[in-house]
Order: C-alpha cells, then sequence, then structure tokens
C-alpha cells in the first residue's frame, strides 16, 4: 500500500514547524491521521505532538559534548548518523497504518538540502518503503518586501529541487503578515512576472550585474520557481487548500509510477 509524505524544508524561521503544528491541527479537526517526525536534532521545544523524533537516536547537545564539535559540525554528524540507522525510522514509520500522512518537519539549514546528499539519500529510502513524497519549500512572506532576498530565496528553492527531484511546490508562508500589502502586489509575487522582478532587482543592484540578474532571472522562471502557493495558517481554508493540492499531486504521481509498472506477463514475455 503506498503511503503519502510531506517533507517541509526552508530556511530558518520560515514556518515549517508552525505549519507542521497547523495542518496537525486541521487534520485532528476533520480525523485524518497525520504523524509529524522531527528531523531536526537541535530542535528544543514543539508545538505539536510529535510521533517520532530524532532526539531519541541522536541530538546536536549530545554530540556536540561527547565530540567537541560546533553546532554545524554536530547537525552533520547527527544526519549522517541517522543515515547511517534508518532501520530506527523505518521500524517507526511501520507502526503506522496504511491511510496515515506523514509529515517531516526538517532543519532550516539549507545547506542540508542544497550540498549535502542527507535528503537525497532519507528520500530514496522512503520510496522504497513505499512512499509517495512532496517537498514544500518554505519562503518567509517578509521576503517579497526585498527583491534581492527574494531571488536568493528563490535560487535556493531551486537547487533544493534539482538536489531531491520529487515533485515540489513553493510555499509563502506568514501571509498573514502581508495584509497591509495590495492585493495586487501579492499577486504580483504569487506568480512573479519575472521582467518586473529582474527590473525591481535592477533598481538595487550595480549596473554590472545586469547581465547576471537577467540570466538568474530566466533560469528560475525556466524552472518555474516564481511560483508561489500562499499560505496563511490562520485561515483553514488556506491550510484544507495546499493539503488537496498535495493530495492531487501526490495521486498523479502514484497513477504515473504505477503506468510505468511492467506488468508481469509482458516481463516474462520479454525473458
Ligand atoms: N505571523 C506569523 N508568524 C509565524 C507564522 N509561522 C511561524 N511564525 C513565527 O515565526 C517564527 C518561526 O517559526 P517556526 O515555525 O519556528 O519556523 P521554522 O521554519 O520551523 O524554524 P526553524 O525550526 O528554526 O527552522 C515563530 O516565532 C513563529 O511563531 C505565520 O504563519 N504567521
Amino acid at each position: 500500500m503506498v503511503k503519502f509524505a510531506q517533507v517541509v524544508l526552508g530556511p530558518a524561521g520560515s514556518g515549517k514547524s508552525t505549519y507542521c503544528a497547523e495542518l496537525q491541527r486541521y487534520c485532528n479537526d476533520k480525523r485524518r491521521v497525520l504523524h509529524v517526525i522531527n528531523l531536526d536534532p537541535a530542535a528544543e521545544e514543539f508545538k505539536y505532538a510529535v510521533s517520532v523524533d530524532i532526539r531519541d537516536l541522536i541530538s546536536v547537545d549530545e554530540v556536540g559534548e561527547e565530540m567537541s564539535l560546533g553546532p554545524n559540525g554536530a547537525l552533520v554528524y547527527c544526519m549522517e548518523f541517522m543515515l547511517h540507522n534508518l532501520e530506527w525510522l523505518e521500524d517507526k514509520l511501520d507502526a503506522f497504518v496504511d491511510n496515515d500522512y506523514v509529515v517531516f518537519d526538517l532543519p532550516g539549514q539549507i545547506e542540508l538540502y542544497t550540498h549535502f546528499p542527507f535528503m537525497r539519500e532519507l528520500i530514496s529510502k522512503l520510496h522504497r518503503w513505499d512512499f509517495r513524497v512532496q517537498a514544500l519549500y518554505f519562503l518567509d512572506s517578509q521576503f517579497m518586501a526585498d527583491s534581492t532576498k527574494f531571488f536568493g530565496g528563490c535560487i535556493t528553492a531551486l537547487s533544493a529541487m534539482i538536489q531531491l527531484e520529487i515533485p515540489h511546490l513553493n510555499i509563502m508562508s506568514k501571509m498573514d503578515l502581508t495584509r497591509d500589502m495590495t492585493k495586487r502586489k501579492v499577486d504580483e509575487y504569487m506568480d512573479a512576472d519575472i521582467d518586473m522582478l529582474i527590473s525591481d532587482l535592477s533598481r538595487t543592484t550595480p549596473p554590472r550585474f545586469m547581465k547576471l540578474n537577467n540570466a538568474m532571472g530566466s533560469l528560475l522562471d525556466d524552472f518555474g520557481m516564481v511560483s508561489f502557493v500562499p499560505l496563511d495558517i490562520t485561515d483553514d481554508d488556506s491550510i484544507a487548500t495546499l493539503l488537496l493540492m498535495v493530495d492531487l499531486a501526490l495521486q498523479y504521481e502514484d497513477e504515473v509510477d504505477q503506468s510505468r509498472e511492467v506488468p508481469d506477463e509482458v516481463d516474462e514475455c520479454s525473458e
């Protein structure tokens, strides 16, 4: 039986854990079982009920103390340790019922998805364990106020998407904080006109960066990286819309995968 999962990625403070908590509350209200898995070995407290916690396996604090590593070195060590002990995670996930929905809350150190192979390896294991996995890449709506930040955020989202090679959605989080922006301005950023973004960016960077800005802009545009799903966690309709989008994307992925599977008879004939 195929299972559905979301991996929630994005820079520190972009609202990943808060989303996991609100999604869990929403699913509880709708009587849908949702397990949140904390994969941040440096996490301190949770706003959600944690079903699986990497800190039961290993934590940044204990690694930092025992191996005299700084916070980033300890984090990398913890993620490597988890990858070498994935049967721990497999056992926990096996205990869930087939229709249960799983959400992975990940650390905010984006290098873990853009520079290291951890997440890619974890996702390939999840696929082997029959999970269909959707990436949600969070960007704080405050990034819309600054085109250099916005471009930077989109570039890291692109880098994560290319690394992970799974269905990917860019999420504009904290939309409740944009209520003083005009709807037109917000809409401009949800499905941004790349020429407008490039000219915004070029106004704030020296003229010698013009060619670079254009090249980055067309790269982001080619990969659809300047489109965002707005998420306002104070509005249940917004959470419901996102959940529906993910469900549809994963169901589609599942159908495509099944159509790729070679039926037994065809297999036998070709032997
Ligand atoms: N107004 C508003 N604040 C939010 C929202 N989501 C998160 N916050 C606040 O933003 C801060 C960071 O939120 P977190 O959910 O901890 O962010 P995170 O991405 O999990 O952060 P890391 O665990 O450091 O990677 C907290 O103070 C939250 O209360 C939101 O939708 N609206």
